[in-house]
């Protein structure tokens, strides 16, 4: 086969042909795009995606190979101490995601819009994706909400600036949702697709799910053109997502049961500073070797 008719023939779904070009493994070095993404779902490419908030752990991931790189407003429980993510300014996500973009040089960065910062409208959405656009250099941004986001989506996309949709679990609605599975009636099964489609005609790249039914989250996954990105929306979604320090075992407290836990960094870091303070306190360091004569 020559190359020219190889590039023409489609690849059957999910029969990888070109492993140079895949988001996870693929040799590329340049800044993966929102049109790589869309290439992904096409080829029927399983990816994954990781939340960050700053450099350094961004600079592992994407050493790591993560093509896709959150700076989710988890921050706000995950890093910076607030109860939920509703307390998050855009300051706050435009000074992490700037660290975030500093530390990767490979993964696309998409920062979350936080509470308040695109609820009054599309203007408001427009000028608040701006600000993480050009004083962070973000790739593209998150917003919660289909139907009722549908007028920002749109205008951010006109407006050149790619949009990832959330729907499902939308954490910034805690205090009228609750952190409750989504979509189990009949009718908000029916929501979460006129969300989904709604998402997609407005232009947004992919689609998180979050704590959807399995069965729907594969439903919805089927009817889109662009990717699906589960969080406790089971293996029939083309892309998944963790929070890292869930998925390393550093957040602490009760984890929701979506979570895979790769690693026990709480218990490194505790033992490391315990090991630390009893050299510190026995006199065992500094040792000659670290000290200056
Ligand atoms: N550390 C962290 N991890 C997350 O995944 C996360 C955040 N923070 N903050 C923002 C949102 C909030 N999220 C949450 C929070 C709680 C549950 C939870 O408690 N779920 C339970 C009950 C689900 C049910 O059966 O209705 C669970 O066991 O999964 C789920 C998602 C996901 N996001
Ligand atoms: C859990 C993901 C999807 C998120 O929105 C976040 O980390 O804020
Ligand atoms: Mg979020």
């Amino acid at each position: 086969m020559t190359q020219l008719s190889a590039a023409q023939s489609p690849a059957p779904k999910g029969q990888k042909t070109d492993s140079s070009k895949t988001l996870y493994g693929g040799k590329g070095t340049r800044r993966i795009t929102v049109r790589d993404i869309t290439a992904a779902k096409e080829r029927g490419e399983k990816w994954p995606m990781l939340t960050a908030y700053d450099a350094m752990t961004a600079s592992v991931f994407d050493e790591a190979g993560i093509p896709v790189m959150l700076v989710g407003d988890s921050a706000g429980n995950c890093h910076l101490g607030y109860e939920t993510t509703v307390p998050v300014t855009l300051d706050e996500i435009t000074m992490l995601s700037a660290a975030v973009v500093r530390g990767t040089s490979r993964a696309l960065v998409v920062a979350d819009l936080p509470f308040g910062s695109y609820q009054e409208g599309p203007v408001q959405a427009l000028r608040s994706a701006t600000r993480l656009v050009k004083e962070a250099g973000v790739g593209a941004v998150k917003l919660e909400g289909g139907e009722r986001s549908l007028a920002q989506t749109e205008l951010l996309v006109q407006s050149g600036i790619p949009v990832m949709s959330h729907l499902g679990l939308t954490p910034q609605s805690v205090h009228t949702m609750g952190y409750r599975v989504q979509g189990r009636s009949e009718e908000a099964a029916h929501q979460l697709v006129r969300d989904a489609k709604a998402a997609e005609a407005a232009g947004a790249f992919a689609v998180v799910l979050e704590l959807v039914p399995a069965e729907l989250a594969a439903e919805v996954t089927r009817s889109l053109h662009i990717p699906t990105v589960g969080i406790g929306a089971g293996a029939g979604c083309d892309a998944q997502v963790l929070v890292w320090t869930d998925m390393l075992g550093l957040t602490g407290g009760r984890m929701p049961r979506f979570v895979k836990q790769y690693a026990d960094l709480r218990g490194v870091l505790g033992d490391a500073a315990k090991a630390f303070a009893e050299d510190v306190v026995g006199g065992a360091f500094p040792a000659a070797e670290h000290s200056v004569h």
